[in-house]
């Protein structure tokens, strides 16, 4: 006779389970990323001081094996960042570097590769998990690093984990959607999967000029067999949850009407939050909690990954409530006090202020690329496959 304690364990199911990627080194190496110093741990931090830990199912991830980044990166990429990280700083001119991209915006610090290869090791780890069925939705918030192309390294990606990832579970299902959330264009990944029918990709980004990368335009909708399979929000200054909430329900709806998605990937770049150096948007994490929510509510497998975010303490407050609420946990206000509590201050809570720059999207602007979008979704139609998923 099992106990109600057993029972009650028995009855979390893989659809209720959340796995979580993290262990001590693999968190340590990506506080050592020089652009996002200890974000790794002060996001790991908050999500363990708020409880929520025992209530994860937590995957110790290994580094990327060769193999594994061969999926997506060229062999001669990926021995040129292996050669310059095993460098110190001194002997860093190589003339490839540049041509890989590991200049400038992407330097190859030393134990760069390490960095990276862990990554690609989390959202491989997390990617199998629900390959598997161990989980319905699983998370890596080291990672979502969108820009990295097959050769070469930008905006502070260095290896693609994200496509990788999207490569895994397409092991085990036939149409992947993919979402980007980040205030910047997923190029990366919209350039990896731009001509196939397989894997839809839609990315929410600012697009101004100068802004980087530039790309990701409306009537940017993919190619050969892949057009009308991919799909960009071009977005302004000033943006608020509301208005981004409801251009991303009305699109994602009509995106989960005509594509049938069986898998989503959903990047969570925090940099289009309100406080964030960048001072684009003026999301808060609500914008972002309810996007997750509403992708949560098809249940089907979600991989959720991190990305931009460079206001540390929001970042952590943003990835540490869509956690809480992947667990249905309402999040006290205020912060707990933790190894990195001082660096919430001066509130020292959980909920971020909206922005109130002005909002440049335009309720015109907005019915403008929304219509678009629904005419070029009119095109898509996947014959329901008849395989199970
Ligand atoms: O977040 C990114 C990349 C950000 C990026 C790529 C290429 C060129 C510039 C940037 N952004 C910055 O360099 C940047 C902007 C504001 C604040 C900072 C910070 F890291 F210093 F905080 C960095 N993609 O999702
Ligand atoms: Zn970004």
């Amino acid at each position: 006779m099992s106990s109600d304690k057993d029972s009650c364990e028995s009855n979390v199911t893989s659809s209720t389970r959340v796995a979580y990627v993290y262990n001590e080194q693999y968190t340590k190496l990506c506080d050592q990323m020089p652009k996002i110093p200890l974000r790794a741990s002060m996001t790991h931090s908050l999500i363990a001081a708020y409880g929520l830990l025992p209530h994860l199912q937590v995957i110790s991830p290994e580094a990327a094996s060769k193999e594994d980044l061969k999926l997506f990166h060229s062999e001669d990429f990926i021995d040129c960042l292996r050669r310059l990280s095993d460098l110190d700083d001194e002997e860093k001119y190589d003339d490839d570097a540049e041509s890989y991209g590991l200049m400038y915006d992407c330097p190859a610090y030393p134990g760069v590769y390490d960095y990276a290869s862990a990554v690609v090791g989390g959202s491989i780890a997390a990617a199998i998990h629900l390959t598997e069925g161990h989980s319905q939705v699983a998370v890596n918030w080291a990672g979502g690093w969108h820009h990295a192309k097959r050769s070469e390294a930008s905006g502070f990606c260095y290896f693609n984990d994200i496509v990788i990832a999207i490569l895994i579970l397409r092991q085990k299902f036939d149409r992947v959607l993919y979402v980007d959330l980040d205030l910047h264009h997923g190029d990366g990944v919209e350039d990896a999967f731009c001509s196939t029918q397989k894997v839809m990709t839609v990315s929410f980004h600012k697009v101004a000029s100068g802004f980087f990368p530039g790309t990701g335009l409306i009537e940017d909708i993919g190619i050969g067999r892949g057009r009308n399979y991919t799909v960009n929000v071009p977005l302004k200054d000033g943006l608020t949850d509301e208005v981004f909430l409801d251009i991303f329900s009305s699109v994602i709806n009509r995106v989960h009407g005509a594509f049938k998605p069986q898998a989503v990937v959903c990047q969570c770049g925090a940099d289009a939050l309100h406080g964030d150096p960048h001072a684009a948007f003026n999301l808060t994490e609500k914008a972002f909690v309810r996007s997750v929510e509403y992708l949560r509510e098809w249940d089907f497998p979600l991989l959720l990954l991190g990305g931009g975010g460079y206001n540390f303490a929001n970042t952590a407050r943003c990835w540490a409530s869509i956690t809480g609420s992947l667990l249905h946990k309402e999040l006290p206000t205020d912060i707990p006090e933790h190894r990195f509590f001082s660096d919430f201050g001066p509130g020292y809570e959980l909920t971020i202020e909206p922005g109130n720059q002005r909002d440049l999207n335009s309720e015109k602007y907005i019915e403008e690329i929304r219509e678009r979008i629904f005419g070029d979704l009119e095109n898509v139609e996947v014959e329901e496959d008849g395989n199970p998923r």
